[in-house]
């Protein structure tokens, strides 16, 4: 469906996320990755999907010599518990403090994908809540010993041990989740 559909178009990712990459291959799209070192800073007021959009539209800002037909894909997730943002943890001990955190509690998983061309942009967002069980600290230290979960927001990652064992309730998009909110990418695409 979508190949056919956006065979006019150069589609890139600019993503380093192999979940990102693996989606898009699934959605059966013709795409290329290029990728462009991006600081994810953003101004500390924003809250929630505010940052999510301005992180996925800040990561496509390098992109600035984008043809007729190129679309360019960008994206960002975060975990949002209790107003505040956990993004990937930089070592044992912040993954560990995540972790505890979110024992026991429901959060919110937000993504933006930015959809950008020559003349247009559009970005979308997508709102998943997870509840997770109350964790022991030997899950806790088991799971990051064993999948050391640096590369995701929230310091988990849903499609993993964790997911099977702690998530006792889930709203929305599990592929939203997972890094992509598929369902509302593959709409905006075929209405290009
Ligand atoms: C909560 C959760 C996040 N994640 C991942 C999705 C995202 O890839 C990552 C959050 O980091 P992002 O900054 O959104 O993305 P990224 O740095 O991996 O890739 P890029 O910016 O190059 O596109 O966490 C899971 O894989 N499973 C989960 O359960």
């Amino acid at each position: 469906m979508l190949r056919e559909k956006l065979k006019n178009y150069n589609v890139i990712l600019a993503s380093k996320s192999p979940r990102r990459q693996q989606f898009f291959k699934d959605l059966d799209i013709d795409f290329t990755i290029q990728l462009k070192e991006v600081e994810e800073i953003y101004p500390k007021e924003l809250k929630g999907k505010e940052i999510t959009k301005f992180l996925a539209d800040l990561k496509s800002k390098p992109f600035t010599d984008l043809s007729k037909n190129d679309i360019l894909i960008t994206s960002d997730t975060i975990v949002w518990l209790d107003n505040k943002m956990l993004g990937k943890p930089k070592d044992e001990a912040e993954a560990f403090e995540m972790l505890r955190s979110l024992s026991g509690k429901s959060h919110e998983v937000i993504t933006s994908i930015s959809i950008k061309n020559k003349s247009f942009q559009e970005i979308i967002t997508d709102v998943t809540t997870v509840t997770f069980k109350k964790l022991t600290d030997e899950e806790i230290n088991y799971y990051i010993k064993n999948y050391k979960p640096f590369d995701k927001a929230g310091a988990y990652g849903i499609q993993e041990w964790i997911g099977f064992i702690a998530i006792e309730n889930l709203q929305g998009s599990y592929f939203n989740v997972v890094g992509l909110p598929v369902h509302k990418l593959y709409k905006v695409l075929m209405s290009l």
